[in-house]
């Protein structure tokens, strides 16, 4: 057994198998899948894979049904081992101890969320299935130091190879723990997957970071034939699913292709993704992310994949609006020099809620628009505003979540002549 629910109340004496979720496979019962850091369990069956994902693709084009539209592009994922990073909570219980979600029972939306048991995780990447198994070992045998009030790990892994694993106590992590979380990292680097003699780890407790020997990983992805690397550090934003990933900055670069004459402007940026992969097709480009260790880790990126004609700040969406339009004075926003700059594309990525309504107005003043979502609800919100001014070119769907109701999807807008 894989994964079971556990009564939600207190200490835990019963437990239950999932038989209510009708999975296929014994051993493929109850997966979790995770959409814009939010948590949700999902029941994988990958024989009806083809099928969830037309349902998927039905329900995009139904969505978007009063637009003009071009023929649907629909990227479909792994079905196993495609999520680069997860977070499980650890239940103790007497001396022993697990990895835990949180669900939904289902079927009924209005009830507790319940705890379910979770040993293997076969949504998560190979390297996440191994470091779990081999992590929790190390733990039991070593209770008084890496066990005592241990409270949630979280795994990071890429499809370079590479880990980071977190874990986050209730007590303060003194000498002993570093010591025993040093030789963790090496039985963690020797794991089959991993491409590291040994892994990162951090140690999180209350107003404490520990950091062995970083807080992050780097990650290659290889678009039209060219390596890019990422570093992606712990805590900020990273796409979910590496093979995805891959799929949709391909899809971006070639919407974009024919630009190299003007000017790309990026909002939500992140660690530079998109940015560094669609760079070579324009002159230059102006990246903003709210998120101080998403710019570091742009401005990092740029430089390791020798990008030189992007120029990056730290500006929320609504405050690089704002100085657009001249409403406000930003420092940071002077320091882009917009003038020097002919800007006809932008790139927005923003988080569920979609774009705010200045942002989204801002939109309008561009040729091209490229708008990744991973909430068709509000990009087709968003998108009422273009109705007159704009057509769209290009439409995809990009099944970062299998098994899940989640859609995340991208549109290539034009300006009509
Ligand atoms: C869906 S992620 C996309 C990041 C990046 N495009 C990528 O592919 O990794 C959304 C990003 O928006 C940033 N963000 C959230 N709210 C923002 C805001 N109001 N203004 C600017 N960036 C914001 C987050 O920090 C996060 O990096």
């Amino acid at each position: 057994m894989l994964l079971r629910p556990l009564l939600h109340g207190q200490g835990v004496t019963s437990c239950r198998l999932v038989r209510a979720y009708g999975v296929l496979t014994s051993q493929r019962r109850i997966l979790q899948a995770q959409c814009c850091e939010q948590m949700s369990l999902a029941k994988v069956d990958e024989a009806r894979y083809g099928e969830q994902l037309s349902a998927k693709a039905d329900k995009l084009r139904e969505k978007f049904a009063d637009f003009s539209l071009p023929e649907l592009e629909v990227f479909d994922s792994q079905t196993e081992h495609y999520r680069m990073r997860t977070e499980f909570r650890v239940w103790h219980e007497g001396p022993d101890l697990y990895y835990i979600m949180f669900q939904k029972p289902a079927g009924d939306s209005s009830k507790a969320h319940e705890r379910v048991r979770v040993d293997q995780f076969p949504v998560g990447s190979k390297l996440i299935n191994e470091l779990m198994g081999k992590l929790m070992e190390e733990v039991k045998e070593h209770p008084a130091v890496l066990k005592e009030k241990l409270y949630q790990v979280n795994f990071h892994t890429t499809v370079s190879g590479q880990a980071m694993v977190t874990m986050i106590y209730h007590r303060k992590l003194g000498a002993e723990w570093i010591a025993a979380a040093q030789k963790l990292r090496k039985v963690l680097g020797a794991c089959p997957s991993s491409s590291q003699p040994s892994v990162h780890i951090v140690g999180r407790s209350r107003k404490q970071k520990v950091e062995l020997e970083a807080a992050h990983v780097i990650e290659t992805f290889t678009v039209d034939g060219r390596q890019l690397t990422y570093k992606q550090v712990e805590g900020a934003f990273s796409q979910p699913n590496g093979g995805m990933c891959e799929k949709m900055l391909a899809w971006a670069k070639r919407m974009t292709r024919g630009s190299s004459e003007h000017d790309l402007l990026e909002l939500y940026c992140g660690n530079g993704n998109f940015t560094i992969a669609l760079a070579p097709n324009f002159r230059k480009v102006v990246a903003t992310e709210l998120s101080k260790a998403s710019v570091a880790a742009a401005e990092f990126n740029l430089e390791a994949n020798d990008v030189t004609n992007v120029s990056v700040a730290r500006l929320s969406a609504e405050d690089f609006t704002a100085a657009w339009r001249g409403k406000k004075d930003s420092r940071r926003a002077e320091g882009l020099n917009l003038k020097e700059h002919d800007l006809r594309t932008i790139l927005v990525d923003p988080p569920r809620a979609g774009c705010d309504e200045q942002t989204n107005e801002l939109l309008r003043d561009f040729e091209n628009i490229v708008y990744i979502s991973c909430n068709p609800d509000t990009l087709h919100a968003n998108l009422q505003r273009m109705k007159e001014t704009h057509k769209i070119r290009g439409f995809a769907l990009f099944d970062q979540f299998p098994y899940t109701e989640h859609i995340e999807c991208g549109v290539y807008l034009q300006q009509r002549q």
